[in-house]
């Protein structure tokens, strides 16, 4: 297979920050998939928008990663749900860029339903196939929040379009299949279920106590942490009311917030932080919640490794990548039953899943978790069991690798500079037939013409030439005189001056090579018949010879030739040149003309047999012509009669 493939994906990059508004688990998802691809042997291409004018047109991320910055819509950061108006210049620089590449790719992975409008637009073009992870579908938005959407109202409809134009679906977990069948309608045999995954290299579990210290953290109060991007469907609000719950209940927890636009949290600026701010001091539990801002995603795994238990309870998630990013760290998850959390969270296993927006049900279960060293040690002894063994970014290489093997392009055998080589050829004989159509039609007639009258006079043909002309010699005479279009007809007098090797060798190699033909002109040809050449050059010594021996026996020359005709064409009485200075273009046209000859021929002489039917019966060639017309099983053919015409 050819492992040179391009993801799409128009706004999350992988050199992005995370933790802004727009930033988050796809720029992690592409990122890691590339370089865990490339491992795999893929050489990777990330398109996404330039969105900053300081960007470079390509940046070499790892060896075998590029990312590629398109140019559509202006260069600075925009929310997405501005971009889909771009989508159209996105694909139309894509298209570009890649023809001017030699890079061939098997197929395009796109992200996110704008980059899938984008694929299924190059695929309209270039007919490259293409997969398509959604991270998040509009139908399962608007479901959640509603009245926050600001994406362009005809996101559903093109996710609907892309299902039906992509090759391969990419469902993260059971809940996004079933989303994607019975809100779209998606074809079930398109889907693929591959999860997110997580790096083992960079979370796994670090001592809670050194962790702590690092963090400057209280080295044994009871923690739960919250991680991700701050925005109201994150569920936030739930976790501080859950604290607030638990305080009630008497029990002491500390929660720590890691997330936000900013590295400070900042009141003025992020109106969520504000809102749970004011949330928390209502509830009189501010005191008990730290808003740490934005982290490096070096120091998440020190966040989760302090924390006795991860918390992630949004109102719906696509997959949800931080519970996994905690387990692996080895701290138990209780996550809301939603999306993709429900799957990679075992219940009762590595966490518990609750209901979302339900502060009761997870304050219920931060207690019990809270409160038990052993069932702490029980859900993370499980939990890096179960993300080492199900979620690793390799194995989702993995799979999507037997994904792509399903669907890419067949590779292509040879090399690009063989590739040019035939098309340039297809073009030069296209134009070559183009030009001979327009140049030689007359001729043709003419040619067919003049053969079907020596026919109709009991006259033959003699046909020879050299090397892939000879080959055509023989072609011509099977035709004739064998059988072209009409069955049954009869057999017409072409000799190919090519057929006896024994006589060909013999006399080139007793007496010499440049009167062959001529010799079996002379022995075969009489007045009335015709010689047919066919000559490339129109220079070969042993065609001009049979030439001129046709002449001096009373017998018309016809020939096939190219380049300018060659001194052949002086003797010739009826010449079809070729316009073309390359052999194998003018062979081909031979071939063609001489089709062309057989079609003409055998019509003329089945309505000179219609014409002459009711004067003259006994014409052993209207005969036989009537025969075929009847479609007769058995052909009776006058050979003595023609024999004797031939040998006078
Ligand atoms: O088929 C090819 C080239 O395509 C060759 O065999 C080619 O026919 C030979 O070189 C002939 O000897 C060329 O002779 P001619 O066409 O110039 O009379
Ligand atoms: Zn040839």
């Amino acid at each position: 297979m050819n492992k040179t493939i391009a993801l799409i994906s128009e706004h999350a990059s992988p050199l992005a920050m995370l933790g802004g508004v727009d930033s988050g688990g796809q720029n992690i998802y592409v990122g890691e998939l590339a370089r865990q691809l490339a491992a795999l042997g893929y050489t990777v291409d990330v398109f996404t928008r330039r969105d900053d004018p300081k960007l470079p047109l390509e940046v070499q991320w790892l060896p075998d990663v590029r990312i590629v910055h398109v140019e559509a819509g202006p260069s600075k950061q925009l929310p997405k749900e501005s971009l889909f108006q771009y989508m159209d210049a996105f694909a139309a620089w894509m298209e570009t860029f890649m023809e001017r590449q030699p890079k061939r790719y098997a197929l395009l992975h796109a992200n996110f339903w704008m980059s899938g409008y984008v694929a299924m637009k190059l695929k309209e073009h270039i007919r490259i196939p293409f997969v398509i992870t959604f991270h998040a579908l509009g139908k399962v938005r608007l479901m959640h929040q509603r009245e926050t959407d600001k994406f362009p109202e005809e996101r559903c409809d093109v996710e609907t379009q892309v299902m039906q134009a992509a090759d391969g679906i990419i469902a993260e977990c059971p809940q996004d299949e079933a989303d994607l069948i019975q809100l779209y309608r998606a074809d079930p045999d398109k889907i693929t279920m591959v999860p997110c995954g997580f790096s083992p290299h960079e979370f796994h579990p670090i001592d809670k106590a050194y962790a702590r210290m690092l963090l400057d953290l209280h080295p044994t109060r009871k923690m739960i942490l919250q991680l991700g991007r701050m925005v109201p469907r994150k569920g936030i609000d739930t976790v501080i009311q859950s604290l607030a719950q638990l305080r009630e209940n008497s029990m002491d927890a500390q929660l720590v917030v890691v997330g936000g636009e900013y590295e400070k949290p900042h009141l003025h600026a992020d109106p969520e932080y504000r809102r749970l701010m004011e949330m928390a001091t209502g509830l009189g539990v501010a005191d008990a919640i730290s808003f740490e801002g934005r982290k490096n995603r070096e120091q998440l795994k020190y966040f989760y490794s302090a924390a006795d238990v991860f918390v992630s309870t949004p109102w719906y998630e696509p997959f949800g990548i931080t519970p996994l990013e905690a387990m692996a760290c080895g701290t138990p998850v209780i996550g809301a039953k939603v999306g993709g959390i429900q799957y990679s969270v075992a219940n009762g296993k590595t966490g518990f899943l609750v209901r979302p927006k339900d502060p009761q049900a997870l304050a219920r279960k931060l207690e019990l978790v809270l409160k038990s060293e052993d069932l702490q040690v029980y859900l993370r002894q499980n939990a890096i069991k179960r993300v080492n063994e199900c979620f690793t970014w390799k194995k989702v290489a993995q799979q999507m690798d037997e994904v792509y093997r399903g669907l890419a392009a067949p590779q292509p055998d040879g090399t690009a500079d063989e590739r040019q080589t035939i098309a340039e050829a297809f073009v030069e004989a296209a134009d070559t037939l183009r030009l001979s159509a327009d140049s030689l039609a007359d001729t043709i007639l003419r040619a067919g013409k003049a053969l079907a009258k020596t026919f109709e006079r009991g006259g033959k043909v003699l046909v020879c030439g050299n090397g892939g002309s000879a080959a055509e010699s023989l072609h011509f005479s099977a035709e004739l005189l064998g059988r072209f279009e009409i069955p049954n007809r009869v057999g017409l007098p072409v000799i190919s001056l090519m057929g006896d090797p024994a006589m060909l060798t013999a006399w080139s190699n007793d007496i010499g090579f440049n009167d062959i033909f001529a010799r079996q002109v002379e022995a075969y040809g009489r007045p009335g018949d015709m010689l047919m050449c066919l000559s490339t050059s129109g220079n070969s010594p042993n065609i001009l010879e049979a030439m001129d021996r046709a002449k001096q026996l009373g017998m018309a020359c016809m020939t096939l030739l190219g380049n300018d005709g060659g001194r052949a064409a002086v003797k010739g009485d009826i010449n079809l040149i070729v316009p073309s200075r390359s052999t194998q273009r003018i062979q081909e046209l031979h071939l063609h003309i001489i089709h062309l000859l057989c079609t003409l021929v055998e019509r003329r002489l089945v309505d000179y047999s219609a014409n002459r039917r009711a004067s003259e019966r006994s014409s052993s060639l209207v005969q036989a012509m009537d025969l075929s017309l009847q479609q007769k099983e058995k052909v009776k053919y006058d050979h003595a009669k023609q024999k004797s015409h031939i040998f006078g």
